[in-house]
């Protein structure tokens, strides 16, 4: 198998995820006929279309979590991701927030990023043992500081906001540094100041080594943060391209945009 904890830095605009000729089933539904996509690195992806059309299938894949009939995903152009089961692929650099957050309550922030660092995998644990103290908590400072919740670091989780606690969530899997960062309707549920700071903070999240796929139905979320967007339609990718050119295309409007 291949090492998939030891793998060079990724070069920035490779390909972070590439899935090719993608067909899934659920029984005798075809869920996703024939997908061709990629995301690539030092990009957020907005990844659209309406309810049903196979957005978050595509994340299933993407985690392990279903298993296509067909085709081939690739992590960083080499690793073959159906080959391997979910905690692989999440050792792997792929990360997954879903809509709900789920935080541990009872624990501070810190501790709760802490807890995060704790799930690496053992050869990355052997080099956290080697960690000083001072660098593990640099590396929480520096956590806490990009989501925002510097000042809170010693409440109990469970006293955050909705917001808060989402946030948080996306800090644990930055403790992990995924290479693919995946947010399934990151703003479900947030009030407009927290849809507001969501979007400064996922714009934050760019960087050369991370790609970023954003599902999301809040239309003006994903013309914020999105370099590019992907529209999918009964699990065909109709469209790719900038956001605010997909609210011009005549077929994205008559299936999604427009209705
Ligand atoms: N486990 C399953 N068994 C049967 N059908 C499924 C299963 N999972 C998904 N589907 C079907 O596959 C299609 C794609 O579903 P999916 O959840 O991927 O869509 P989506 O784009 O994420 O939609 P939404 O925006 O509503 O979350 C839908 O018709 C759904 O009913």
């Amino acid at each position: 198998m291949t090492a998939v904890t030891d793998q060079k830095n990724p070069t920035p605009g490779a390909q972070a995820i590439q899935i090719d000729g993608l067909r899934v089933s659920f029984g005798d539904f075809v869920a996703i006929p024939h997908l061709t996509f990629i995301a690539r690195y030092g990009e957020v992806h907005g990844v659209i279309g309406p309810n049903g059309a196979g957005k978050t299938t595509m994340m299933d894949v993407i985690t392990g979590k279903t298993k296509p009939k067909k085709g081939t995903v690739r992590l960083d152009g080499s690793i073959d991701l159906l080959g391997l089961d979910e905690p692989t692929i999440a050792l792997a650099g792929v990360g997954r927030k879903f809509q709900k957050p789920s935080v541990f309550e009872a624990l501070s922030v810190r501790e709760n990023l802490e807890i995060a660092l704790r799930l690496k995998p053992r050869s990355i644990l052997a080099e956290l043992r080697n960690w000083s103290d001072r660098r593990r908590v640099a590396r929480v400072g520096e956590v806490l500081n990009e989501i925002g919740l510097s000042a809170q670091a010693d409440l109990s989780a469970g006293v955050l906001a909705h917001g808060q606690k989402q946030w948080l969530e996306i800090g644990m899997l930055l403790m992990q540094r995924p290479k693919l960062l995946m947010l399934d309707e990151p703003v479900a549920g947030m009030t407009d100041e927290e849809t507001s700071h969501t979007a400064d903070l996922v714009r934050r999240l760019r960087s050369p080594e991370r790609a970023v796929l954003v599902i999301e139905h809040d239309m003006a979320f994903v013309e914020e943060i999105a370099d590019r967007v992907t529209v999918l339609h009964e699990g065909n990718p109709i469209f790719e391209g900038r956001m605010e050119d997909a609210r011009q295309d005549a077929q994205v409007r008559a299936v999604y945009l427009g209705r």
